[in-house]
């Protein structure tokens, strides 16, 4: 960036352009509009297991009806793309996770419903073996080990079947090797050469996704850590090879995650690659912020500013929870 000349005070007074919020409107360097919002819904086909999640105040596991009813609403507020994530029944979670390539698995059978209802929302999914697996990992484990190259297999499977039901953006977020090429052939191979790739590239073991596994329910199953595939909080550097990785292997978007405590790394990887580069503010993010709303220890502007700070990180959208309340402050 260049530059700028600044004449001495009293010729420059920054706060000229400050006054009025025509004027700050006229300036500003970055907008926020419902455009950049892809909002995330739970689905649940567990009986009584719709209704607001405990950790997640606001935040409600809904049905098929209730997911075509939230698609109506996205679509009303001008949110591009909903992102799928299925509660499932815990008796059909299996070490196999047969379930996760199953046409009427509830995340299947929920993308479908969506396009039903409207059939010009984007919907995007999530490739990953967690809600499907009986220990509650992304992966496939055996005596211990998540497997990397089987479960590839597995998420190519559940990509398909993703794809067959109706997906246009395929997220996988279970950090195995070499996925990103794996599925790209597929799809191309499969007649699904359509179907776009926003992988959770840079995606990091972090403590902040606590919440979110509470309402996949996949929390009490987990044993163990996601260490062993998910980025170490320290690594930039390999946050970025990630990235490289995944787009030289047929990624048509990248995704970091979490978000606020990784705004350097949204920065850096729109600076570097250049590719449609998109943030997940994740659950964590959202139970800090709502619950302090909700205390009265912050104002709901504090919403609006850090999905703000992602714009002006670079990225061109945000997975968010705050999706439809931001989206209709913003109408
Ligand atoms: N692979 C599953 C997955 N997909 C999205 C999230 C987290 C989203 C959030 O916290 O909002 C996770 C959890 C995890 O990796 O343990």
């Amino acid at each position: 960036m260049a530059t700028p000349i600044i004449a001495p005070f009293p010729a420059t007074r920054l706060r000229r352009l400050r006054r009025t919020e025509n004027l700050r409107a006229m300036v500003s360097e970055v907008n926020l509009t419902p455009a950049n919002l892809i909002w995330p819904v739970f689905v649940t086909e567990v009986p009584g297991g719709e209704g607001e999640i405990a950790s997640m105040p606001g935040v409600r596991r809904l049905t098929l009806d209730g997911v075509q009813r939230a698609a109506e609403r996205a679509a009303r507020l001008g949110i591009p793309a909903v992102c799928v994530f299925p509660h499932s029944d815990q008796d059909l979670k299996t070490e196999a996770c047969e379930r996760a390539w199953d046409p009427d698995n509830i995340g299947n059978r929920a993308i479908r419903a969506i396009k039903d209802a409207v059939p010009e929302l984007a919907v995007m999914t999530d490739i990953a073996l967690d809600p499907y697996n009986a220990n509650g990992h992304d992966g496939i484990v055996r005596d211990g080990e998540i497997l990397n190259d089987e479960t590839v297999e597995a998420l190519v499977r559940m990509a398909l079947a993703q794809a067959d039901a109706g997906a246009d953006i395929l997220g996988p977020s279970d950090m195995m090797d070499g996925r990103i090429g794996a599925l790209r052939t597929a799809l191309e191979t499969e007649g699904h050469k359509d179907v776009a790739i926003l992988s959770y590239a840079a995606k990091f073991a972090s403590a902040f996704y606590g919440p979110f596994r509470d309402a996949v329910g996949a929390s009490g199953r987990l044993v163990g850590d996601k260490k062993t595939y998910q980025i170490n909080p320290a690594n930039r550097g390999e946050a970025l090879r990630c990235v490289a990785r995944d787009l030289s292997e047929g990624a048509d978007m990248v995704m970091v995650k979490p978000g606020m405590p990784y705004l350097d790394i949204c920065r850096a990887v729109k600076d570097e690659f250049g590719a449609p580069t998109f943030a997940y503010q994740v659950s964590g993010e959202y139970a800090m912020l709502e619950g302090a709303i909700r205390n009265g220890w912050l104002s709901r502007d504090a919403m609006l500013e850090s999905l703000l700070a992602f714009r002006r990180a670079g990225c061109d959208g945000v997975l968010s929870y705050f999706a439809p309340v931001v989206a209709e402050m913003l109408a």
